[in-house]
C-alpha cells in the first residue's frame, strides 16, 4: 500500500481565517496535538510576517520532534532569514518557499514578466539551500498557469535545489480530473521531477477540495496539504481529517494509507475549534455532531439490527467515544485524574492540584461534569495568557426590562491595584464592555463576538469569543464560564491582555 505524507497548514493557511489569532502558547499546544496525531510535517506559520510568528515557529521547532516543521516564506531574502531565525533548531530544517506563476498573479500581483519570475524563484531557492537541506517550492495558483510555463519554471527549481514540488489550487478553480491531468503533465515534461516529491495544496472555493487531493493521489502525488477541520483563506483548505478518514474506509479503491493516528483525530479537531474560535458545523464530515447521529426511524431501525446499515465509519475510529463514568461534585481526585488521563492530558501533581480545585468549583454550580467542560477548564489553564495583567475580581450586572443594563466591576492590574468602575448600556453585555473599557482607560473597539454552549442542557458552559482593536493593535480572546455575562466578560479581558500593540496608557494604570 503507498504511504501518504501529511502536511499541516492549519497554523498558517488555517490561521490566514478571518477572525483567527493564535498566540504563541496556543500555536505550541496545537502544534504538540498534531504531533501525537500522525502528521509528518506542520508548517507552524510564515515567521517573517511578525515577530510573534516567528517566535512560534521557533518554539515549535525546538519542542516537536516526531513531525517536521516548516515556515513559508515568500521568494525574498529576508523571508527566507527569518524562515531560517524560526527554523534553524529544527533536526532537519525545512523551508517552503513560494512564487506565483499565473498571468494574472505574475502580471497585476508581483508585477514580473514570466522571466523575471523564473529569476526570482531560481534566485530564492538557490539561496535557501545555503541554509535548509529539504526545500518545498510552490507555483502558487498553479492551476491557473500555462502548463508549459509551470513544467518550465518547476525544472528550473529543481536543478536549484528543490526537494518538493507543490501546486497548489490557490483559488480553489480546479476540478478533479483536470488536476490530475496537470500532475501527469509535469510528470511527462518534466526533467528530474522523478526525484522530487509532489505535492498537492488545494482550496474548496468550490467545495471540491477533499476530491482534488484525492484526484492527486490517484495520479502519483504523494503529499498532500491541509488542515484540520479544513480551516484556511476563504473558504478553507483540504480537510485532513476528511482525506485521511477517506484513505482507510476506500483503501480498497485507492490502495494508499497516511501515517494519521485516526483516533486521535476528534481531540484534534476540538483543540483547534477551540483555540482558533471556527466552530465545527454539526453535519461536517468525520468530526461534526451528527456524523455519527442517526435521527430518523428507518436509519435508527437499521442501525439497531446491524451498525453497517447506515454507519461506514464507526465513531471509535476517529476517538469520538461515549462515557460511562460521570464526574460530578462527589467524585474524588483518582476519577478526576483518570478521566484527564484517558482524554489525553498528562498532569503533574501540581497541576493536577490546581485543576481538581477548579473542577470541584464548578461542581458547586454544574450537576454533571463532561468531557467537553473538562477540555474547556483544561483548554483555559494550558493557554491562559496574563501579558497586559488584568483580572476580573468581580462582576455584578443590573438587568430589568423597565431599566437601563448597568455593569459595575472590579479589574485588578498586574501591580495588584483594584479598579472599579460603573457604566450603562443598551444590553447587559454593552453595559459590561462599557465598564471593562472605563477600568482600562483606553477605547477599545469591539470587532467580533460569537458565544456557543459548550454542551447541551440548561447548566452547560459558555464560551464567548470576542475580537478587540486597541489603537493598531488587534487580539483575539477566549472566555468560559457557566454565566454567559461572566464568560462575556472573560472573554473581551483575555482579548486586551493578549494585544501586543499595548498603548501607552494601557497596562500603566
Ligand atoms: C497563497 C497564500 O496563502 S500566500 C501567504 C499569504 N499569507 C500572508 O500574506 C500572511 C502574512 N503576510 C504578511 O504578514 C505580510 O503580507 C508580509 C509581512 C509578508 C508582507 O507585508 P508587506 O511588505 O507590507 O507587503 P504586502 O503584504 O502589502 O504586499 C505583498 C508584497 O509581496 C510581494 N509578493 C507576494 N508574493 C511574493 C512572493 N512569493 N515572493 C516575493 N514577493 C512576493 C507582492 O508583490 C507585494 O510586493 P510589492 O510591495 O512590491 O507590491
Ligand atoms: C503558499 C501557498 C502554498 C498557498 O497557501 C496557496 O497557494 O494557496
Ligand atoms: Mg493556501
Amino acid at each position: 500500500m503507498r504511504r501518504i505524507s501529511l502536511f499541516d497548514t492549519t497554523l498558517r493557511d488555517g490561521e490566514q481565517s478571518p477572525g483567527v489569532n493564535l498566540n504563541v502558547k496556543e500555536k505550541l499546544e496545537i502544534a504538540r496535538q498534531l504531533e501525537r496525531l500522525g502528521m509528518d510535517v506542520i508548517e507552524a506559520g510564515f515567521p517573517a510576517s511578525s515577530n510573534s510568528d516567528l517566535l512560534a515557529v521557533q518554539e515549535i521547532a525546538k519542542t516537536v520532534k516526531n513531525s517536521s516543521i516548516t515556515g513559508l516564506a515568500r521568494s525574498v531574502k529576508g523571508d527566507i532569514d527569518a524562515a531560517w531565525e524560526a527554523l534553524k533548531y529544527s533536526e532537519e530544517p525545512r523551508i517552503h518557499v513560494f512564487l506565483a506563476t499565473s498571468p494574472i498573479h505574475m502580471k497585476y500581483k508581483l508585477n514580473k514578466t514570466p522571466d523575471q519570475v523564473i529569476e526570482t524563484a531560481v534566485n530564492a531557492v538557490k539561496y535557501a539551500a545555503k541554509y535548509f537541506p529539504v526545500i518545498q517550492w510552490s507555483a502558487e495558483d498553479a492551476c491557473r498557469s500555462e502548463l508549459p510555463f509551470l513544467a518550465k519554471i518547476v525544472e528550473e527549481v529543481i536543478a536549484a535545489g528543490a526537494k518538493i514540488i507543490n501546486i497548489p489550487d490557490t483559488v480553489g478553480y480546479i476540478t478533479p480530473k483536470e488536476y490530475g491531468e496537470i500532475f501527469k503533465y509535469l510528470q511527462q515534461n518534466v526533467k528530474g521531477i522523478e526525484n522530487i516529491t509532489l505535492s498537492s495544496h488545494c482550496h474548496d472555493d468550490l467545495g471540491m477540495a477533499v476530491a482534488n487531493a484525492l484526484a492527486a493521489i490517484e495520479n502519483g502525488v504523494n503529499q498532500i496539504e491541509g488542515t484540520i477541520n479544513g480551516l484556511g483563506e476563504r473558504a478553507g483548505n483540504t480537510a485532513l481529517e476528511e482525506l485521511a478518514v477517506a484513505l482507510h474506509i476506500r483503501n480498497d479503491y485507492y490502495n494508499a494509507t497516511t501515517g494519521l493516528v485516526l483516533n486521535e483525530i476528534k481531540r484534534t479537531s476540538d483543540l483547534v475549534s477551540n483555540l482558533t474560535g471556527m466552530i465545527v458545523p454539526a453535519n461536517k464530515a468525520v468530526v461534526g455532531k451528527n456524523a455519527f447521529a442517526h435521527e430518523a426511524g428507518i436509519h435508527q431501525d437499521g442501525v439497531l439490527k446491524e451498525k453497517t446499515t447506515y454507519e461506514i465509519i464507526s465513531p471509535e475510529l476517529v476517538g469520538v467515544t461515549t462515557n460511562s463514568m460521570v464526574l460530578g461534585k462527589h467524585s474524588g481526585r483518582h476519577a478526576f485524574k483518570s478521566r484527564l488521563v484517558e482524554l489525553g492530558y498528562s498532569l503533574s501533581d501540581e497541576e493536577l492540584n490546581k485543576m481538581f480545585k477548579a473542577f470541584k468549583e464548578l461542581t458547586e454550580t454544574k450537576k454533571e461534569i463532561t468531557d467537553e467542560d473538562l477540555k474547556a477548564l483544561m483548554l483555559e489553564e494550558k493557554v491562559a495568557t496574563n501579558d497586559n495583567g488584568y483580572e476580573l475580581e468581580s462582576l455584578q450586572v443590573q438587568f430589568g426590562t423597565a431599566q437601563i443594563p448597568t455593569a459595575t466591576i472590579s479589574l485588578k492590574t498586574k501591580d495588584g491595584e483594584i479598579i472599579q468602575e460603573a457604566s450603562t448600556g443598551a444590553g447587559s453585555v454593552e453595559a459590561i464592555y462599557n465598564t471593562l473599557e472605563r477600568c482600562i482607560g483606553t477605547t477599545i473597539q469591539l470587532t467580533d463576538y460569537r458565544i456557543q454552549s459548550n454542551t447541551s442542557g440548561r447548566d452547560a458552559l459558555a464560551q464567548v469569543y470576542v475580537k478587540v482593536k486597541i489603537g493598531d493593535g488587534e487580539a483575539s480572546g477566549r472566555g468560559v464560564a457557566q454565566d454567559v455575562l461572566e464568560a462575556s466578560a472573560k472573554a473581551y479581558i483575555n482579548a486586551v491582555n493578549r494585544c501586543t500593540i499595548v498603548p501607552e496608557k494601557l497596562g500603566a494604570i
